[in-house]
């Protein structure tokens, strides 16, 4: 490690995984780390390795972390979702590296760009975020965070939904405002729904599908559709361009503050959706955002449903569109906060788990049976409300297999109640292989997961969730200037690498690195909050949306817990106060 000049400068990566990755540029950054494209030395594969500094700095930042690895073990065999190939801890043990699948590029980067996304582009991506949302949920759980930032993109325009550091568990979760431990949520402003702003207590899968309905509103405007200053501005955003919830729908977000603050604020000019939008956004699209964008989170559109809307109709294919049968379930339950040592040796103990052979039998947890319909959510309704989504998935269709991840598994039946963590049949496995593939010591470096060479191959494979529809229904939809690419192309990395010269898709952020290791100041990396502020504008889009709008809407991520829900989250009682005494 080097130090240079006054702040303390360090490499960013150490040596035990520069040895094992070439790391290339900067990829992005977020709250929580940096991410770099890098090259596997051993197999020649593309990857995104993603540090997360102190990642275990306290019981906030410890359970994201062990929230995000479990739940991407879980999901990431999905074809939207993004795999994670490999967890490596860090030598000083605060830090931890994630080695994902490498993408081209972020929605956030392609928005700003402009022109980008065609029509067809935009209902491909749409098409895709809802499928991943759909298998998310169809296991109870919810991402949280959607935003364009969190969307990852291919030149060819598949997506990769990231990000599951917010994720968690509905089953886990209980009704209870009491909790300390549910008042966390953090996620970008811009994004929230009503009932999250308003400080309801009732987490729902509609959180995710309002977060859809902004980003689809996102791409249709070209920006932000409610850019909110603060909490209060982003409700007032929000109602004056929703259709008005009536007081059921008011009633039914349960919030201590909301009714009065709606009322104040629906006497404000409105400006409806179909205003805010150009006249130039098709009629679907619109119909669309408008179903999505609806206050009361039981009214708005499931995932299930909004995959049989016409807007994505030109790709919608029932067999291609897979759900979980089984609930996911987290070992540690959401409402449950250990400490930074336990979850940190719990992480951990899944790496020596690993190391020892001692991994969990593959191939013993029972699938769970899964509904008529091919999913096990009670919530999905079909949109001619003839029931529980029976068009999402028929019989007979592309159900993923239950894996084997260091998840509890629990059955679930739509009336049963929530399971206790005793009730759970918790199974440990090689969390990122899901087999006994190998414990490798890097040289030099402590121990890590590590997945099978072929495994991650991104040449599209016969796995659970895998489709492709990106090649047999959509040709042309490669993302590029001026319009679809006419060459036909595959989804191999040298194209992407080859279009990365000129596609101006593809990000240029940072210049390649002459040696493995970065350098940026340690203290800049251990105090986020400041460090976002000091840090310069950007000639590319995902760091000055990161410096100034995204971080600014989402609060201070690593602010104490606790503090969340009143500072960020939600609205508190003293900001309503003053809201209801200063408007008329
Ligand atoms: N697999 C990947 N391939 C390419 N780029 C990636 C990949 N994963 C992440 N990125 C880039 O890095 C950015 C930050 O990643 P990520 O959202 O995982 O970090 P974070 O610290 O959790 O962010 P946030 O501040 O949103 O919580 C993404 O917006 C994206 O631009």
């Amino acid at each position: 490690m080097s130090n240079k000049g006054a702040g303390i400068t360090i490499s960013e990566v150490e040596e035990h995984i520069s040895l094992k990755y070439e790391i290339k540029r900067r990829l992005g950054k977020g709250a929580y780390g940096i991410v770099w494209k890098a090259v596997d030395r051993q197999t020649g594969e593309v990857v995104a390795v993603k540090k997360i500094f102190d990642a275990f700095r306290n019981r906030t930042d410890a359970q994201r972390t062990f929230r995000e690895i479990m739940f991407l073990q879980e999901f990431g065999d999905h074809a939207n979702i993004i795999k994670l190939i490999n967890v490596i801890r860090a030598q000083n043990d605060k830090d931890i590296y994630l080695i994902f699948e490498h993408m081209d590029t972020d929605l956030h980067a392609v928005i700003k760009k402009g022109s980008l996304l065609k029509d067809v582009h935009k209902r491909y991506v749409m098409y895709q975020l809802l499928k991943a949302t759909k298998y998310l949920h169809s296991g109870n759980v919810i991402h949280r965070d959607q935003k364009p930032s969190n969307i990852l993109l291919d030149t060819d325009c598949s997506v990769k939904l990231c990000d599951f550091g917010l994720a968690r568990s509905l089953c886990q979760t209980q009704e209870d405002a009491g909790n300390p431990t549910l008042t966390e949520y953090v996620a970008t402003r811009w994004y929230r729904a009503p009932e999250i702003l308003l400080g309801s207590s009732r987490y729902t899968k509609g959180i995710d599908m309002w977060s859809i309905g902004c980003i689809l509103g996102e791409m249709l405007l070209g920006k932000a559709l409610f850019p909110g200053t603060s909490s209060i501005n982003q409700i007032e955003k929000i109602l004056s361009a929703i259709a008005h919830p009536s007081p059921e729908d008011i009633q039914s977000i349960k919030s201590e503050y909301g009714a009065s603050v709606i009322q104040r604020m629906l006497l404000k000019p409105q400006v409806p959706l179909e205003e805010l939008l150009q006249p130039a956004v098709p009629p679907d699209a619109l119909d669309l955002v408008q179903r999505l964008l609806v206050f009361n989170p039981d009214k708005r559109l499931t995932a299930g449903q909004a995959l049989q809307h016409p807007y994505v109709a030109r790709f919608h294919n029932p067999l291609k569109e897979p759900a979980l049968g089984y609930s996911v379930v987290l070992s540690v339950g959401d409402d449950t906060q250990l400490s930074v040592v336990q979850y940190r040796n719990k992480l951990y103990e899944q790496i020596e788990t690993t190391s020892s052979g001692t991994a969990g039998e593959k191939g013993e947890k029972e699938p769970v049976a899964i509904d008529g319909e091919g999913h096990s959510d009670p919530e999905e309704k079909s949109l001619d409300g003839n029931g529980d989504g029976a068009s999402d998935v028929p019989a007979g269709s592309e159900v993923p297999q239950p894996r084997a991840p260091h998840v509890a598994l629990q059955q679930t039946a739509p009336q049963a109640s929530p399971t206790s963590a005793q009730e759970t049949r918790q199974l440990t496995y090689n969390p990122i292989t899901h087999a006994p593939n190998g414990f490798v010591k890097s040289p030099g470096g402590p121990p890590h997961f590590y997945r099978s060479p072929g495994t991650t191959s991104r040449t599209p494979s016969h796995q659970p969730g895998t489709d492709d529809a990106a090649s047999s229904e959509s040709p042309n939809l490669s993302l590029q200037q001026g319009g679809p690419a006419a060459a036909a192309h595959t989804r191999s990395f040298s194209l992407a690498l080859t279009q990365a010269q000129n596609n101006p898709l593809v990000r240029r952020e940072e210049p390649p690195t002459a040696h493995s290791g970065l350098c940026v100041t340690t203290a800049r990396l251990n105090q986020r909050s400041q460090a976002r502020e000091a840090r310069p504008a950007h000639r590319f889009s995902k760091k000055v949306f990161q410096t100034t709008s995204n971080v600014s809407g989402a609060g201070d991520p690593r602010a104490k817990l606790g503090s969340y829900s009143q500072a960020y989250g939600t609205i508190n009682k003293t900001q309503l106060d003053n809201l209801l005494r200063s408007r008329p």
